[in-house]
């Protein structure tokens, strides 16, 4: 089934607890939630703080995207503020499957982001742990930026790879998705289709999430 994770990184900070809550009365089923560092990415945003603000208002699945370096160092503080899974970034972890093995000990969901230039070899050993895989569609730090094709292939490879292995984790796309680009994403084997400036900077957010998976749908249907 496929999944729509509104990013609040395009919300309106000043009235984060009603944007969330227009995203989950249209059926958006996660909470995509962008942190950075200033260090991994150019760009500063949030931490547990938030996450533990937001919990009490939502019952959205809390998708937590870490743009942070070493981030074994939080991931306990966003475990316990609400957090249901947490990615990190491989290009941000020395040891990799330490991180990965220490997300799995909180009983939280573990995923793993690769960059649009990284390849998916990186992640071979540990897929059959994982939970979810993220595949940037633009380079991280920033809302609101072009969606780079030229990760469309490798989509459809990561997707061949967990089929032929009988594996389970979901393909995540984070960048650039709107009702456009969602049928492309999802054709190559997306399903949890990450969206931030084209559902909050829309007139009509609730719309915007059902454009989305309406788009992908028809494109997935169009294939079976
Ligand atoms: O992780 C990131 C950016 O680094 C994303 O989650 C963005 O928030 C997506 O924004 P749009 O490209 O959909 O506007
Ligand atoms: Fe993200």
């Amino acid at each position: 089934m496929l999944k729509i994770a509104p990013s609040i990184l395009s919300a309106d900070f000043a009235h984060l607890a009603q944007s969330v809550q227009k995203v989950e009365q249209a059926g958006a089923e996660y909470l995509h939630i962008d942190v950075m560092d200033g260090h991994f990415v150019p760009n500063i945003t949030l931490g547990p703080l938030l996450v533990k603000a937001l919990r009490p208002h939502s019952k959205m699945f809390f998708d937590v995207h870490l743009m942070i370096e070493q981030p074994e160092r939080y991931i306990d503080d966003f475990v316990q503020a609400g957090a249901d899974l947490i990615c990190i970034h491989a290009e941000a972890c020395t040891h990799l499957h330490r991180c990965v093995t220490q997300i799995k000990e909180t009983g939280a969901k573990v995923g793993v982001a690769l960059n649009p230039h990284t390849p998916l070899n990186v992640i071979q050993y540990i897929l059959p742990l994982l939970d979810l895989v993220l595949l940037m569609t633009v380079n991280p730090g920033f809302g609101g930026q072009k969606f780079i094709p030229q990760v469309l292939p490798k989509i459809d490879e990561l997707s061949r790879l967990i089929k032929q292995n009988g594996l389970t984790a979901e393909i995540e796309v984070d960048g650039g998705i709107n009702a456009e680009t969602a049928p492309l994403v999802a054709r190559a084997g997306a399903r949890v289709l990450v969206a931030g400036s084209a559902v909050f900077g829309a007139p009509d957010p609730a719309q915007a999430v059902h454009d989305i998976r309406r788009a992908a749908e028809q494109a997935t249907a169009a294939i079976c």
